[in-house]
């Protein structure tokens, strides 16, 4: 019988995390041991590629008297659209769903933000589960954030909607291309910035290269680095004080996402950007040295680029951020550490990111 690693208790729901490999093939059992009472019927909603690779394997696990309906959206952060988003919400009606039916959300984190926007709005809501298949997504699963991106910046149409149960199959990443590894572990890194430097040096520790990741040091990875979020939504879950601190990297990573049109950078390659930029903006503000040196150093042995991409534009960027929802009141607000994680969320004069995106991002 499996049991949940992690349960998240937070103001407004409670609900298990359930992470091993294989556990796709127990959708069924799974979900309705979580669900508080019984589905009228589900909707599978997943993106293209996922949907070709284990939509089979997962209907399976249903009885026959119980399929679920089925809805796909192409792969992508361009699906994190109004179109998309009316396309599901006609599919759910005209497959005559009530508001006890439950929505599966089976991908990365564009599926999930999605489909639990539907879920978060349709007939004014209804149960959804999230069943992540990228890195990226131990993220985007958990905490109930959900949306979809507007041409001007980033999720900044959505809602809180918590899923009733987060079902991570680990053996769904074995297909994932390593540029998605590196999307996701960015946001791995951040939790470590955030809110445990020693998390880090395990990492570096245990992980040298995607490919080689065995099966026990992915799934503690994955219980660690969630623990993070979890715990954090748990205190915070609407974003009233500490819960912004997860959005560490994020005003600028957001903006360049939005800049470049959506999808041209990963959302994670974007955070890898964002955070050393916030790093250094840290520096900046407290007049401290941090030691991010070494952490900088691994992750280009990991492939990524930290620099700011050359075609962003200073001043459509910092109009862009002016448009991130931390702004209040006309102020850009940044996630800055104090010291390594000790994150606190403080106002940063256009002037000084003007000046810093000059210098480091050598922009025009
Ligand atoms: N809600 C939140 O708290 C939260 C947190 C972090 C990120 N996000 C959002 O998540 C989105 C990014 O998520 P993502 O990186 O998972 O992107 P994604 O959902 O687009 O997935 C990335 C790519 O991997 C493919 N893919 C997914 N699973 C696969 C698998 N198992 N095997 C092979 N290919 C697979 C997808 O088809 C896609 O092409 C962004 O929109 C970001 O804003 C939300
Ligand atoms: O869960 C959160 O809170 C986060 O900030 C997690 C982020 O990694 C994630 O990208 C989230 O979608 C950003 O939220 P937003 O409020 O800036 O849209
Ligand atoms: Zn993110």
């Amino acid at each position: 019988m499996t049991s949940p690693r992690l349960l998240v208790n937070s103001e407004t729901t409670k609900y298990p995390i359930y992470i091993d490999t294989d556990l796709r093939y127990q959708t069924y059992e799974l979900i309705n041991k979580s669900l508080d009472k019984k589905a009228s019927a589900f909707i599978i909603i997943a993106d293209d590629t996922v949907a070709g690779l284990y939509l089979d394997e997962i209907v399976q696990s249903f009885p026959a008297e119980n399929k679920p309906y089925v809805a796909t959206v192409p792969s992508g952060e361009a699906s994190k659209s109004f179109e998309q988003y009316e396309r599901l919400l006609t599919e759910c009606l005209k497959n005559g769903l009530d508001r006890q039916a439950v929505i599966i959300a089976l991908g990365g984190g564009v599926t999930g933000d999605l489909a639990g926007f539907v879920a978060a709005s349709y007939m004014r809501g209804v149960r959804y589960v999230q069943m992540p298949s990228t890195l990226l997504a131990h993220d985007s699963s958990v905490g109930g954030k959900t949306g979809i991106n507007h041409p001007l910046g980033k999720n900044l149409i959505g809602a809180f909607h918590p899923p009733s149960a987060v079902i991570y199959d680990s053996g769904m990443l074995n297909t994932l291309p390593e540029k998605e590894w590196r999307s996701g572990f960015a946001e791995v890194i951040k939790h470590g910035f955030i809110a445990d430097p020693s998390f880090i040096k395990w990492v570096e520790e245990n992980i040298q290269s995607f490919k080689s990741i065995k099966t026990d040091v992915l799934n503690e990875l994955l219980r660690r680095s969630i623990k993070v979020k979890a715990e954090i939504v748990e205190k915070d879950e609407k974003e009233q004080g500490i819960r912004a601190f997860l959005n560490f990297g994020h005003t600028l990573a957001h903006s360049i996402e939005a800049e470049l049109g959506y999808g041209r950078m990963t959302h994670g390659e974007a955070v890898a950007v964002g955070m050393l930029f916030a790093l250094k903006l840290s520096e900046k503000v407290y007049k401290h040295s941090l030691e991010y040196e070494s952490t900088c150093k691994y992750m280009n042995t990991l492939g990524y680029r930290l620099e700011i991409p050359a075609e962003c534009n200073r001043d459509r960027l910092l109009e862009r951020m002016k448009l991130d929802k931390k702004a209040s009141y006309k102020q850009i607000n940044f996630v800055l550490l104090k010291e390594l994680g000790h994150p606190e969320l403080l106002p940063v004069k256009e002037n000084d990111i003007s000046e810093l995106l000059k210098k480091e991002g050598n922009l025009k």
